[in-house]
């Protein structure tokens, strides 16, 4: 067990040799648990980041003489994304344990190791950045990364409170349909005061499938104010999000809208009622809280065409779709893709996750995974939606990809 840089660096010779499906090479994963007291010292990092780097090269140095080196399809690219130090933000989402969380926690300590102080967000409900970092994030709060050289920051949403948010308001107000929603918005103020009216009949349906995931989003949307508006998230130049599963995303990033439109028929409802009768005047009570409730609602408007603006400009914000080599993955990014096409949020990055690394004598199991993999590729090639953006291949290795080295090495494989 290694605790100090010394014996680090004596250990670098000790890699031991591990295999990717059925290659030999030497893994720096085999590090993680040796180091680990090591790297819990920040200050011990940056001399054992130089010596994870001689450990890098010694890595790609094996990996050439047997042969196995990484897909070479990737595209270069991370030039464009680290530099500047006007914030960007990366959103990485694609259909459920393809490796959203894995890429986007190594793309957040790659930036965090380029200079970039950089937080990373977790907007699925089932999160699993700790898992990934192997250190406890959970709270709804800023919580250090150990272990990067800029300061690397994680966030989990906290499913738990948005959903009680969502409940109670519910229940309190004893509602249906868009009347809960509204409430579970934190409306609720007008939707009691449009109650009377019937609401429901007033405005469109919400869209399909309405539940307490909506609630989530409404927190992410939350969220993504503060990191433009706070102080507290002033420092961050790289803000990333790992996102929930495609369904979940589609939501997230389609709520500016519902709520501008929603809110917009409000206000424009409100306009007409206050010019009327002194009977309707009385269901909304006083003019002052008319006053107040219109600029709530128009604050909470604005709010909302800003985050919408944010997640459309190609200036600084990337949806990075994550994939794996299989028809059905390959078919839902096609529409996720199309899908963020259509919502105007700028996307131009494909990574496909868990490639089988070459090899000179596959298994019987192996060469029909590759056969079934390279046909799932080619599909690529000839997707109308998937075939204009930048696919970078990420290999498949044996082992888990957890804590900071280990995603320090993925993201040097695929960020590149
Ligand atoms: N390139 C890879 N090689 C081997 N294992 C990988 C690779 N990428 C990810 N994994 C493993 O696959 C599992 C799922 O990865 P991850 O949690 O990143 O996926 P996800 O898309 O975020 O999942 P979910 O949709 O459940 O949030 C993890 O155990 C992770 O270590």
């Amino acid at each position: 067990m290694a605790s100090s840089p010394s014996s680090f660096s004596a250990s670098i010779t000790d890699l031991k040799p591990m295999t990717i499906m059925g290659n030999n090479y030497r893994c720096l994963f085999s590090l993680q648990q040796d180091f680990s007291p090591f790297l819990k010292s920040k200050s011990n990092f940056s001399s054992s980041f130089s010596s994870l780097s001689v450990a890098r090269k010694l890595h790609k140095k094996t990996f050439q003489v047997n042969s196995v080196s990484v897909p070479t399809e990737s595209v270069a690219g991370f030039d464009e994304m680290v530099s500047g130090t006007q914030r960007k933000y990366y959103m990485l989402g694609g259909k459920g344990g393809v490796g959203k969380t894995s890429c986007a926690a190594s793309l957040a300590v790659k930036f965090a190791n380029n200079g970039h102080p950089t937080l990373v967000v977790s907007t699925d409900p089932a999160h699993s950045l700790s898992d990934s970092f192997a250190q406890d994030l959970t709270g709804g709060r800023m919580v250090p990364v150990e272990g990067p050289i800029s300061p690397l920051f994680a966030l989990e949403i906290n499913p738990e409170q948005a959903r009680e948010e969502f409940r109670s308001a519910s229940k309190s107000n004893g509602g249906s349909g868009v009347k809960d929603f509204m409430d579970g918005m934190g409306l609720g103020l007008i939707a009691d005061q449009l109650g009377e009216l019937k609401l429901g009949e007033l405005l469109d349906t919400p869209p399909p499938g309405l539940d307490e995931a909506i609630a989530i989003s409404k927190a992410c949307c939350d969220y993504v104010i503060q990191f433009v508006e706070s102080q507290e998230y002033n420092m961050f130049t790289r803000i990333i999000f790992d996102t929930a599963p495609t369904g979940h995303t589609l939501r997230l990033l389609s709520l500016p809208d519902f709520l501008d439109a929603s809110i917009g028929k409000i206000l424009k409802l409100r306009q007409k009622i206050s010019s009327a009768t002194s009977a309707i005047k009385s269901v909304f009570g006083q003019e002052e809280n008319q006053e107040d409730s219109a600029e709530k609602l128009e604050k909470l408007r604005e709010r909302m065409i800003k985050v919408r603006e944010l997640f459309r400009d190609t200036n600084s914000t990337e949806f990075v779709i994550v994939t794996i080599p299989t028809v059905m993955a390959i078919n839902e990014s096609s529409r996720l893709t199309a899908s963020l096409k259509k919502e105007s949020v700028p996307v131009k990055r494909l990574v496909v996750n868990q490639v089988l690394p070459p090899s000179a004598s596959d298994c019987k199991f192996c060469a029909m995974k590759r056969k079934d993999q390279t046909r799932a590729l080619s599909m690529i090639e000839s997707d109308p939606e998937l075939s204009s953006l930048t696919t970078i291949q990420a290999p498949l290795v044996d082992v888990e990809i957890r804590g900071v080295p280990a995603l320090q090495f993925l993201g040097d494989m695929v960020w590149k």
